[in-house]
C-alpha cells in the first residue's frame, strides 16, 4: 500500500461521511499525499500538504475532519491491508505553490553541451558526507513535512514537483544533513546519477577561477549538466566585499538555475534566512527560490533531541543511560550541533574514564558548561507522580482495573501526559499498557470536562504539575 493508494481509499470513505458545514472539495480535495510512514508503535502517519491556509489550520487543530478521518482511514486500511491501522494525518501548509512553472527567461544564456565526465581537477569536487542520511536524521514534529518532501524528491528526482527545495533555518539545525540525505539517497538508488554538492563560496570561487582561466564553458558543463544540484548557504550570494562580485555571481547562479530547472533537473538549497529575507539578492532570484517548496527548519523538540542522542549513542556504540540522555536533551535546547558536542564530552568520559558515567557526572559537565537544568517530563514520571498523589500503584494505573479511584488516577495521568509530554495519543496509549488511542482521547476529554465543572480537580492537577517540575 503506498501513500497515494491509501489517500485515494480514505478520500472515497470521507466523501460518504463528509462533516456538515465543510466542503469536501476544499477540506479534502485540496490535500496532496506526500508520503506514508509506519512508526515503531504500529501507528501510521500519512503526510499531507495543502496550499490552503484555512484547511491546514483545521487539520492541524485536529479540527472537524479529524474523527471522520480516523474512521475513514481505518476502513481504508482494512480494505487495502486486511487489518485496520491507526492512521494519523499530518497536514502542513505549503507557502507558495506555483510549482513546475517552466522558467522562460533566457537572457544571457548560451547553449551548452552537457558533459557528464568527471569534474575537472581545477574545480571543486565536494563529496557528500556518507553519514548524512535519512536514517540518521531524526525528524521532529515541526520538520516532518520537510523530511517528507526531501524523501519524495529523493524517490522521484525527475518529477520536479518541488523544484527548487529551499531549506532555511538557524545554524546547526540540520539543513545540510537533510539536503545531503537527498543526495546520498539518490546516489544509492542510482549510482550513475550526477549529484553535485557545493557551498555557495565554492561555486563563487569556481566561477571566478573559470573566468580568469578562460574555462567558462567547462564550468557551465559541470554545473548545468547535473541531475541534482545541492547548494549550501545561498545567503552568501550577496554580501561579498565588492558589489560587482555579488552582481556577477548572482547572474551566473541565475543562469545555472534556469538551465537546470528547464532541463527538468532538481535543485536543493540551504540558507540561514527565508528567500525574501536575504538582503542584496535580486528579486528574480528570490522569486525563483520561492517557486518550489520552502521549508523552515526549526529547533527540535525534546523528544527529537532524545531520539538524536539515542541514535548517536548507538552509532558510537557507547552505553549511556536513558536518564543521562534525557538530562542532556532537556538542558541543551540551542541547536543540534551543540547538543551533539555536549553529548560527545560525556561520551569521552565514558570511553576514557575508569568508572561508569553517572547522572551526577553528566550534571556536573552540563553545569560546567553553564547549561541550566530543564527536567524532561516523561510519561513514566507523570505516572509515578500521579501514583504518589492518589496513592494508587503505577501497576494499577497502567493496568486494566475498573475501580473508581484507579480509573480516575489513570484518566488524570493520561490527561497530564497529553498536556505535558508532547507524545501523541497512540504513544500515550502504548505507555498505559497498550491501550487504544480512543481510550486516551476519552480520558482526556473526561478530565477536561471535570476541570470545567469542579475546582477540586483543577487543584489536584496543579499540585501534581508542581510536583513534576520540582
Ligand atoms: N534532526 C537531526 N537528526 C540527527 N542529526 C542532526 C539533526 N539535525 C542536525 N543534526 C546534526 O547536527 C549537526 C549540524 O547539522 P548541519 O550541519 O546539517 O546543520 P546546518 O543547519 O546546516 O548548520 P549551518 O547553517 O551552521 O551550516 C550535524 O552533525 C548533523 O548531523
Amino acid at each position: 500500500m503506498d501513500h497515494n493508494q491509501l489517500w485515494d481509499a480514505i478520500k472515497q470513505n470521507l466523501q460518504a461521511t463528509v462533516a456538515s458545514g465543510l466542503t469536501y472539495e476544499t477540506f479534502v480535495g485540496s490535500l496532496t499525499a506526500v508520503s506514508f510512514e509506519i512508526k515503531d508503535n504500529g501507528t501510521a502517519v500519512l503526510y499531507l500538504t495543502t496550499s490552503h491556509e484555512q484547511v491546514a489550520e483545521q487539520w492541524q487543530q485536529s479540527g472537524d475532519y479529524y474523527q471522520p478521518f480516523v474512521q475513514a482511514a481505518m476502513q481504508a486500511t482494512m480494505v487495502l491491508n486486511g487489518t485496520p491501522v491507526f492512521v494519523q494525518p499530518l497536514v502542513t501548509l505549503i507557502a507558495t505553490q506555483t510549482v513546475a512553472q517552466p522558467v522562460v527567461e533566457t537572457r544571457h544564456e548560451e547553449q551548452i553541451t552537457l558533459n557528464l565526465a568527471d569534474t575537472p581537477e581545477w574545480m571543486t569536487d565536494s563529496k557528500l558526507d556518507a553519514s548524512y542520511t535519512f536514517d540518521s536524521y531524526v525528524p521532529s514534529i515541526n520538520n516532518q513535512e520537510a523530511v517528507s518532501v526531501a524523501r519524495s524528491i529523493a524517490e522521484h528526482p525527475l518529477s520536479t514537483q518541488w523544484n527548487p527545495m529551499f531549506i532555511y533555518g538557524d545554524s546547526g539545525l540540520g539543513k545540510t544533513h537533510l539536503m545531503q540525505s537527498i543526495g546520498n539517497d539518490v546516489m544509492q538508488r542510482n549510482p550513475n546519477a550526477k549529484v553535485k554538492f557545493i557551498t555557495t563560496e565554492e561555486f563563487t570561487n569556481d566561477w571566478f577561477d573559470a573566468l580568469r582561466m578562460g574555462r567558462a564553458e567547462e564550468f557551465k558543463s559541470e554545473y548545468r549538466g547535473v541531475d541534482l544540484l545541492l547548494v549550501d548557504d545561498v545567503q552568501f550570494l550577496s554580501g561579498n566585499s565588492n558589489p560587482d562580485t555579488d552582481r556577477k555571481i548572482q547572474e551566473e547562479f541565475f543562469n545555472t538555475f534556469n538551465v537546470i530547472t528547464r532541463n527538468g533537473h532538481q535543485i536543493v538549497m540551504t540558507s540561514d534566512k527565508a528567500p525574501n529575507q536575504i538582503a542584496g539578492v535580486e528579486n528574480r532570484l528570490v522569486s525563483r527560490f520561492s517557486q518550489g517548496f520552502t521549508a523552515n527548519i526549526t529547533k527540535p523538540d525534546v523528544n527529537a533531541r532524545i531520539g538524536i542522542l539515542m541514535n548517536e549513542a548507538e552509532h558510537q556504540n557507547v552505553a549511556i543511560s536513558k536518564e543521562i540522555i534525557e538530562e542532556v536533551a532537556g538542558a541543551v535546547d540551542t541547536n543540534v550541533r551543540e547538543l551533539k558536542g555536549v553529548f560527545n564530552k560525556i561520551v569521552a568520559k565514558a570511553k576514557f574514564g575508569t568508572t561508569e558515567v553517572t547522572l551526577k557526572d553528566a550534571q556536573a559537565i552540563l553545569e560546567s558548561m553553564n547549561y541550566e537544568r530543564h527536567r524532561v517530563i516523561t510519561i513514566p514520571l507523570v505516572q509515578s507522580a500521579v501514583s504518589e498523589y492518589f496513592n494508587v500503584p503505577v501497576a494499577d494505573i497502567i493496568g486494566k482495573g475498573r475501580t473508581k479511584p484507579v480509573v480516575f488516577a489513570r484518566q488524570v495521568a493520561m490527561y497530564l501526559s497529553r498536556e505535558i509530554t508532547q507524545e501523541s495519543l497512540p504513544q500515550i496509549g502504548v505507555a498505559f499498557g497498550n491501550k487504544d488511542h480512543t481510550t486516551v482521547m476519552h480520558s482526556t476529554e473526561k478530565i477536561a470536562k471535570l476541570v470545567d465543572e469542579d475546582n477540586t480537580v483543577e487543584r489536584q492537577l496543579q499540585a501534581i504539575r508542581t510536583k513534576l517540575t520540582e
